[in-house]
């Protein structure tokens, strides 16, 4: 054993001679922590939004306190119990009221934000105004019921909002003994995915327990299968798009003329780049222009490239102020067609959640907005409507419809937008099938 003095000395030699190196070591280490620490909040992990969809009562929530529980024990989640998740906290989303539950939890490949509503309405309504935004989702079916209702009628929207893949958990297996009863639900889902065209054959399907999972008993049913569900989430559901990717897109706020410059819009990139010297086209409002943007500037410093997110004025060559209006996109050439008339699925809100007092027929005109556009709109049916004069649309109702504009817009399947009269929002729609485009 060494003196004291011996080992004292011994430091010092130590740290004399390899005191740079050391140094350079820590600040190394303190830039990796710092950066982990940093990581952290900017999520350096790609973000998803999922949740929990299905039949009432087939166990979303169960199976969402459970997901949180499991992946606490591993460190990427905060355990959030049942009545947490349920009690529905009353948000403003977009201006209107959604009740709905967001938790968010972490596995090594990703972080995901997940959403869980107390109950159907919730549901439609979240799916199609976007609150909700799911990239992909967990379809939950008990084993003891098997695909209801409402099991087809959120597999039909999820389709129609945009989702393109599914994880299938079968819940409540604790309950069923024969193993042939499991088989036939599970033929059941695959062929009902196909119908909505998703992919019936690739779609994993996992069987378990999500109150055997949450109350900690029955592993081979309960935590093991809810770990293999959120690996079928990671390896199955894609990520969602780069916004970066994409192209083009910018819809005009305003429009400016700089003397001895040009003419100058200005807004925020929806999606996509663009650089300087590139053709853009801008369309809506009964025109359609080729031109290029011969300057970009973001807080009076210009800009080579504009990307997704920045808020910035471009400079379009040849145009005159007259022939740019709000309301109007700048796109990569292409990429987006002006629209007349399109169908919808629309939902109208109720009288509580500031909308109208009364029913609605065909032929119903109130204002459409469309990112930074707003058009009047006339509402019909779709095509093979029974008695179209005599329908009514309820307040409350999730309902296909069809707009036809007073003036075209760009826009594409998969655009929302909001109708509005005398000042209020009434309702809340995404663009399903484009029935019409502008005629020029
Ligand atoms: N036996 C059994 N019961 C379960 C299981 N999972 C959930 N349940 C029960 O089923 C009932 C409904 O569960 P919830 O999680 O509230 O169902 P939900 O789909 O969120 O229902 P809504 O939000 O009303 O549509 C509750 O009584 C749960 O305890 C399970 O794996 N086995
Ligand atoms: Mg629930």
């Amino acid at each position: 054993m060494p003196s004291p003095l011996a080992r004292a000395a011994a430091g010092a030699l130590f740290r004399a001679s390899f005191f740079p190196a050391c140094r350079r070591t820590w600040l190394a280490h303190t830039l990796v922590a710092r950066r982990g620490y940093a990581e952290l909040y900017s999520r350096d992990k790609p973000h998803m939004n999922i949740g929990t969809i299905g039949h009432v009562d087939h166990g979303k929530t169960t199976l969402t306190a459970a997901i949180t529980k499991i992946l606490a024990e591993r460190g990427g989640a905060k355990f959030t119990d049942y009545a947490q998740i349920d009690k529905a906290p009353e948000e403003k989303a977009r201006g209107i009221t959604i009740n709905s539950s967001h938790v968010e939890y972490e596995t090594d490949a990703r972080h995901y934000g997940h959403i869980d509503c107390p109950g159907h309405a919730d549901y439609i309504k979240n799916m199609i105004t976007g609150a909700a935004q799911m990239d992909g989702a967990i379809i939950v079916v008990s084993a003891t019921d098997g695909q209801m209702p409402q099991t087809r009628e959120h597999l039909l929207l999820a389709r129609q909002v945009g989702i393109k893949k599914l994880v299938v958990f079968i819940n409540k297996v604790d309950q069923i003994n024969d193993p042939e009863m499991l088989e036939l639900v599970d033929m059941e889902m695959r062929d009902l995915l196909s119908t909505y065209n998703f992919d019936g054959e690739g779609t994993p399907i996992i069987m378990g327990s999500a109150l055997a999972a949450l109350d900690g008993r029955d592993d081979a049913i309960g935590a093991s299968k809810v770990t293999e569900l959120v690996q079928a989430c990671d390896d199955w559901l894609d990520l969602p798009e780069r916004d970066l990717e994409r192209p083009f897109c910018m819809p005009v706020e305003d429009v400016y003329s700089i003397s001895g410059r040009g003419t100058v819009a200005t807004g925020r990139v929806e999606r996509g780049t663009a650089l300087k010297g590139n053709e853009v086209e801008i369309i809506g409002h009964g025109s359609r222009i080729k031109t290029t943007l011969t300057g970009i500037e973001m807080f009076h410093k210009e800009l080579d490239r504009a990307e997704a997110g920045d808020n910035l004025g471009v400079l379009l060559r040849g145009l005159k102020r007259e022939q740019v209006s709000r309301g109007q996109l700048v796109i990569a050439p292409g990429s987006m067609k002006p629209v007349q008339k399109f169908q919808a699925q629309v939902y109208i809100l109720t009288k509580d959640e500031g909308g109208r007092y009364t029913p609605f027929m065909s032929n119903y005109r109130p204002q459409l907005f469309m990112r930074t556009g707003d058009v009047t709109t006339s509402l019909s049916f779709p095509e093979g409507t029974p008695d179209p004069e005599e329908k009514m649309v309820m307040p409350g109702d999730n309902v296909e419809l069809v707009c036809t504009l007073g003036s075209d817009l760009g826009c594409e399947v998969g655009t929302r937008f909001t109708l509005r009269e005398g000042g209020r929002t009434i309702g809340t729609g995404i663009v399903t099938k484009i029935l019409e485009l502008a005629n020029y």
